[in-house]
């Protein structure tokens, strides 16, 4: 069989700050339809891995290729621009804005001749992806501030999917949720590959990594330790993995 091409290709990356080394010769493909998590201690680097993907940082050397073309991002929004989105920890959301312009937002849809908003077709489209994505809130038109936790984490992802037309790109999406949404949060996650998205992971749960991933890249202090298909490891070997003690 032969391999589709991957939609994002990381070879040989190195990032130093200041001479010191946060990551050192990476390399990873991610393909359409699948999970990978990323794992790692703190300060293993997993954070400036997402940033260089993202546009953030560039990395010192190595290249990044976007379905095999080479690609220098030279900010966050021209990887945008190229179908990559990143959820983070914080959401990024305005919490007095309704779910629509949240979905919309810096990407306002306006109408002409005045270049006035759109709300009307921003919340309609925004309702139809929140339905099709069955992130439960009450309405399109609610507000961010009055949605729990586990729902604006819904409403990020669901932006996200919106934008992305390559890779979703996820820090840690369900840190600050308890169990139940957790678990809405993991089902819509994985409802993504369907999509034929690329989605990479960070996630300190190994419990999430093994229910999620279809593969798992560890780092130790910058250093990639290992790519595992998650069928043919257990938490034992990405445990030593992660810690370098083998027991
Ligand atoms: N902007 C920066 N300037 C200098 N050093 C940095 C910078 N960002 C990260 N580092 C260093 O790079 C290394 C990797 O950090 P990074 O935040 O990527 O790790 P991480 O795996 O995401 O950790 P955590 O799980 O704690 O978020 C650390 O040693 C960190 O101190």
């Amino acid at each position: 069989m032969t391999q589709p091409t991957p939609v994002l290709s990381l070879t040989n990356i190195h990032k130093a700050f200041d001479g010191v080394i946060a990551i050192q010769d990476f390399s990873l493909d991610l393909f359409p339809g699948e999970i990978v998590a990323l794992v790692g201690d703190n300060g293993a680097g997993k954070s400036t891995l997402i940033k260089m993907i993202s546009g953030v940082y560039s990395p010192t050397s190595g290249t990044v290729a976007l379905d095999g073309e080479k690609v220098s991002f030279a900010d966050a929004s021209s990887a945008r621009n190229r179908g990559i989105e990143v959820v983070y920890q914080d959401l990024a959301l305005a919490d007095q804005q309704p779910v629509f312009m949240n979905m919309f937002l810096g990407r306002e849809l306006t109408k002409p001749p005045f270049g006035l908003l759109d709300k009307e077709r921003m919340r309609r489209e925004s309702q139809a992806l929140v339905d099709e994505l069955d992130v439960r809130i009450p309405s399109a038109s609610s507000t961010i501030r009055d949605l729990s936790g586990g729902q604006r984490q819904g409403i990020a992802i669901a932006r996200a999917t919106h934008w992305a037309s390559k890779l979703i790109l996820l820090d840690e999406p369900t840190a600050a949720l308890g169990v139940a949404e957790t678990a809405r949060v993991e089902q819509l996650v994985a409802s993504l590959r369907e999509r034929n998205l690329a989605i990479l992971i960070i996630s300190h749960s190994l419990d999430q990594v093994f229910t999620l991933s279809d593969r798992i890249c560890v780092l130790r202090r910058g250093e990639q330790i290992g790519i595992r298909k998650t069928a043919e490891t257990d938490k034992n070997e990405i445990v030593s993995m992660i810690t370098g003690v083998h027991k």
